[in-house]
């Protein structure tokens, strides 16, 4: 199981979450958030073994490759409008695209979109709404059970300890990303949440 923890704002937050069975780090660079930091500060944060993934909503490519490289990303995940030029110009191998099954109105017409993608991404993250995230709030799991994705996906999207089993049930992704979910208040993590989330995801990945 892929597991992402996003919004990290301090190195507490990142000692935290760097856990036995977490692959990926989230930093979110989006002024309006509150769990935006900037680029020097993400970069002073230690982490090992982990993938550093960077969350973007409208940064132009430029904005982007400046601050992987200021903040030592691995990943881009590209949480607002994306086409093909700007995932070719990140390069594949660092990008994680933000689906919105939301916006589709059929399950063929989002496979459609993820296939379009294949040699553009490494893996795919799935969040509800049109745009950014953080909203927490959940997809229908159950419509996405079986889905045909080219890359392994992510599901995101109000993700807490008292959902996780049915997520994993329903939609049986290869990967989950928590973030509000874990958190005692915007922005800062809840380590009881955290601790429960990854127990229960040991639980049932075995
Ligand atoms: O968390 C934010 O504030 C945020 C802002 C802008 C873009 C993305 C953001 N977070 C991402 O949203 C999803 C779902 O989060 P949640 O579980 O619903 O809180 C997750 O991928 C975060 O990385």
């Amino acid at each position: 199981m892929l597991v992402k923890i996003c919004g990290m704002t301090s190195q507490a937050s990142a000692d935290l979450c760097q856990q036995d069975g977490v692959k990926m780090l989230g930093f979110i660079f989006h002024p309006s958030s509150p769990r935006n930091i900037e680029p020097p500060q993400a970069r002073s944060i230690q982490t090992s073994g982990v993938l550093r993934v960077g969350v973007f909503v409208r940064q132009s490519a430029e904005d982007i490759l400046r601050t992987m490289d200021k903040a030592r990303l691995d990943i881009a995940q590209l949480a607002g409008n994306f086409d093909e030029e700007l995932c070719a110009r990140i390069g594949a191998e660092r990008v994680m695209p933000v689906f919105r099954p939301e916006a589709h109105s059929t399950r063929q017409s989002l496979e459609q979109d993820l296939a379009r993608y294949s040699a553009l991404m490494r893996y795919a993250l799935l969040d509800a709404g049109s745009i950014g995230g953080g909203h927490g709030r959940a997809l229908n799991f159950s419509q996405l059970q079986g889905l045909i994705s080219p890359v392994p996906w992510l599901l995101a999207g109000g993700l807490s300890p008292q959902n996780l089993g049915q997520a994993l049930a329903e939609a049986r992704p290869a990967g989950l990303d928590l973030n509000s979910g874990l958190e005692a208040a915007p922005g800062r993590k809840d380590p009881t949440k955290v601790h429960e989330a990854l127990s229960i995801i040991r639980a049932l990945d075995e």
